[in-house]
């Protein structure tokens, strides 16, 4: 059997006093897209810097393509690449020289260092671009001069911290699509603490709270509980006033802001046929305009909204 590009086993990690990765372990093989879903603070990143060789692990290993990442670097960073939340990109560079100067980074020189920039402004898109200073471009640009640049020197295995986060709709729409392009050719890691996010790009969800990977078995046997996704244009306060009084409602959450005048909620309440008509009437008969009423579908969505539900009760 071939052994996962890359593997964790009993990764921990310490800050000082503080625990901030517990006895994580995991394998990724080659060709995957998986998702570390995980609320702030979780460890999402302390874990991707780990992998990245930027952190050392306090005890258990890591290997990337068969390397350790704290005795091999070197060899893991040629392997793997990090696309971080915000897109440091050095603004006082054009978008060209940004990129050739991260070609040279990463050891390629000459016409090796043109070719594999060219390539990569290709699949990005980034051709009308590369003479721009990339402190004029846009968020969307930004995000995929970042990606292009984690492409320099093909790697095998690509790690991105919320790649869609502070996106349009339609920014949003055009990086999933490149992420699962990039997947023929890579591996691919994404943290995000947004599970519908993580669900349309990952074939395979990891779940990390309080820096501790859930195991398949804590995913099993919690269902007693319908989650509606509700979508609504009115202010919070009536939303959450009129859902709350309909029989069997448990609990309303806010959800990510869809960012267009609607906003988006989770409901939470005990299953009953005619639960989603009962909501549908009392929103209405209060004069709120329902966009979108449906099932939250997975079950993985509730056991993520539960437990991070507890965990931060626990925090408070
Ligand atoms: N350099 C550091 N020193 C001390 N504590 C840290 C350090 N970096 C992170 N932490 C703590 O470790 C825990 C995990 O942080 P981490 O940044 O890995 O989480 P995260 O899931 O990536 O969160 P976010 O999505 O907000 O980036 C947090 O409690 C954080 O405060």
């Amino acid at each position: 059997m071939m052994s996962p590009l890359v593997l964790a086993q009993h990764v921990t990690k310490w800050y000082g006093p503080r625990r901030a990765v517990t006895d994580v372990s995991f394998g990724i093989d080659e060709g995957e897209i998986v998702g570390l879903l995980g609320p702030n603070g979780s460890g999402k990143s302390t874990i991707f810097r780990m992998l990245t060789g930027y952190l050392v692990p306090t005890s258990g290993r890591i290997e990337v393509g068969g390397h350790d990442v704290v005795t091999d670097s070197l060899s893991v960073r040629r392997l793997i690449s990090y696309v971080p939340e915000d897109a440091p990109l050095y603004d006082h560079m054009r978008v060209g020289e940004f990129l050739h100067f991260m070609a040279n980074l990463r050891g390629l020189r000459g016409t090796a260092a043109k070719a594999a920039v060219d390539q990569a402004a290709e699949r990005l898109d980034l051709t009308r671009v590369m003479t721009l200073l990339t402190a004029k471009l846009s968020r969307g640009f930004r995000q995929r001069v970042s990606i292009a640049q984690a492409l320099l020197g093909t790697p095998r295995v690509l790690v991105m911290d919320e790649p869609t986060s502070g996106l349009d709709p339609h920014q949003v729409i055009g990086v999933r699509d490149l992420i699962r392009s990039l997947a023929r050719s890579h591996t691919v890691l994404i943290a995000s603490h947004i599970l519908p996010e993580i669900e349309k790009i990952a074939s395979r969800v990891m779940i990390l709270l309080d820096g501790t990977l859930l195991t398949a078995d804590a995913l099993k046997g919690k269902s007693e509980e319908t989650v509606l996704r509700l979508a609504a244009t009115a202010p919070e306060a009536t939303v959450r006033g009129v859902v709350s009084a309909v029989a069997g409602v448990r609990d309303l959450t806010v959800e990510a802001d869809a960012g267009s005048g609607a906003r988006h909620y989770l409901i939470r309440a005990e299953p009953r046929a005619s639960l989603a008509a009962d909501i549908v009437a009392a929103l209405v008969g209060a004069g709120v305009a329902v966009s979108e009423l449906n099932e939250a579908r997975p079950d993985l969505e509730r056991v993520f909204l539960d437990l991070t539900r507890q965990s931060s009760r626990g925090a408070a």
